[in-house]
């Protein structure tokens, strides 16, 4: 099995170190030679690589080198794949897209609605930079790119590198899902078969098999009604705000009792109580930034402290392990079936060609070979189309610099709907993104 040489981008992130336990914990499938930390930003990264190097030195001695760079060309030049998750702005301008549609009275979420549209504002300039910089060092690595709003981005580089193969956005969610479903059903989640369709962040599990062929859909459904839903990852089991967050899947199942959803619908489905039910002083990004930030800056600062694994409390989560799997199955052609971002063309075959949607795919040597999805029924068709609407006249106003599209999108949003609700949102965002967004006509 060829060894990889991994290059993580935006290594500063709070993720890097479940991603280094992942890769650790994955070695046997997705063994490395060497890891590079890229970020722009040195200090951010340094403290996350001088952790990861007390990890790697106890626990992965295989490792032939570990380093980390600002510099693009150190970074990229040796890539066989890089795994990008940077954020525009911080976790600071996350506060913000949450608290000012809040003020507003509307859903203030960081993927989803004005929150998802003034984040993707932000992400899609430097992920067009990024991507054109990981290209010309290294033409042939393959990026993964779980680089929020997913939605977005994928949908800006679609139009940016239309004809890169080798170039796959994804996101962790549906596999968190199915870590529930598995721990109903006294499995793991890597024996379950998805299928499943929609956009990111915005999409339904139609069925659930094991690799035996067996549907196990009906199994949930019946305990989720009957016995409610929680999350059973490691990194957000304790999480109230994830708690009650896989609590409201019961509620969208007894509503719509035909397919199971991803919990991200809960913005879309319950907008008005989603909104009354926040903390404008307490939202997402306060509760991630003394809550996960924290508590990972404390453990690296231990780990760096005592220069040993012995006394630390390190755990593999889903998303790490997700991703690497993924990895996996692309370096080595495994064909495993895996949820990802990728262009239409037919699978859905009442949406548009050109949308990006989140669908199973084989993923094999040659990119992900989608499975046909077919029709799907008016209901999902009608929520998909205005989402994907929103997404596409996002990035339409990001090339076109142009205000009047930014208020068509979020006023087809079913976040907003209300015209001059739109407007003073967007009058509030323009002002707290300046040096973000592009000047607006
Ligand atoms: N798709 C998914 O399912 C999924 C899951 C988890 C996290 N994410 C995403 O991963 C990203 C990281 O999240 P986080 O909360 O850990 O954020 P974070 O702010 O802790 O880390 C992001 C890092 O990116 C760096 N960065 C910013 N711009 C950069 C650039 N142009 N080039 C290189 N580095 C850059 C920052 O300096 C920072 O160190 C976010 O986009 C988040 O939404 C996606
Ligand atoms: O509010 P946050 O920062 O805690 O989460 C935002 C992200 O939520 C999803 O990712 C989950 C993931 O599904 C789960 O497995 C675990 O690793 O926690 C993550 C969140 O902490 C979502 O898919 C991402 O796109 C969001 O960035
Ligand atoms: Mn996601």
């Amino acid at each position: 099995m060829k060894r990889q040489r991994l290059v993580v981008a935006g290594a500063g992130s709070t993720y890097t170190l479940g991603m280094i336990m992942s890769l650790i914990e994955e070695k046997e499938h997705f063994p490395l030679e060497s890891i590079i930390f890229y970020d722009t930003d040195a200090v951010r990264q340094e403290k996350n690589a001088r952790a990861a190097k007390v990890i790697l030195h106890d626990k992965y001695p295989e490792l032939k080198s570990f380093s980390w760079t600002t510099d693009k060309k150190e970074a990229f030049e040796q890539a066989d794949f890089v795994f990008v998750q940077i954020r525009t702005g911080g976790l600071k301008m996350r506060e913000l897209d949450e608290k000012i549609p809040l003020k507003h009275g509307v859903v203030g979420q960081e993927t989803c609605g004005p929150g998802g549209m003034a984040y993707g504002l932000r992400s899609i300039g430097d992920m067009i930079d990024l991507v054109q910089d990981i290209r010309a060092h290294a033409p042939e690595a393959w990026i993964l790119n779980y680089t929020n709003p997913a939605a977005i981005v994928a949908e800006a580089l679609r139009r940016e590198f239309p004809d890169d193969k080798k170039l796959l956005n994804i996101c962790d969610m549906p596999a968190a899902i199915m870590v529930s479903y598995a721990k109903i059903l006294g499995k793991e989640i890597w024996d379950l078969v998805p299928e499943y369709f929609g956009l990111n962040h915005f999409g339904w599990f139609t069925d659930i098999y094991d690799k035996e062929g067996n549907r196990l859909t009906d199994d949930i459904k019946r305990a989720i009604t009957e016995d409610g839903f929680l999350p059973e990852d490691s990194e957000i089991v304790n999480d109230p705000s994830w708690i009650k967050t896989f609590k409201q899947v019961e509620t969208m199942l007894n509503d719509f009792p035909e397919y199971l959803p991803n919990t991200y619908l809960q913005y879309y489905l319950y907008p008005s109580d989603m909104a009354s039910k926040d903390d404008i002083d307490n939202t997402r990004a306060r509760q991630v930034i003394n809550g996960r930030e924290k508590r990972v800056h404390e453990l690296e600062d231990q780990l760096i402290a005592d220069n040993t694994t012995a006394n630390a409390d390190l755990e593999v989560d889903i998303h790490g392990c997700y991703m690497i799997r993924v990895a996996a199955s692309l370096a080595y052609n495994n064909r495993d079936t895996f949820i990802v971002i990728t262009e239409n063309n037919g699978i859905i075959s009442n949406m548009p060609a050109d949308a990006m949607v989140e669908v199973p795919a084989l993923l094999t040597s040659d990119g992900p070979k989608p499975m046909a999805v077919g029709e799907i029924p008016r209901f999902y068709k009608g929520l998909m189309e205005g989402q994907l609407a929103f997404e596409q006249i996002v990035v339409d106003a990001y090339y076109e610099k142009n205000y009047n599209r930014l208020l068509q999108a979020l006023t087809l949003n079913r976040t907003v709907v209300d015209t001059p609700t739109a407007q003073n949102i967007l009058d509030d965002l323009i002002e707290a993104n300046q040096g973000y967004w592009p000047e607006l006509v």
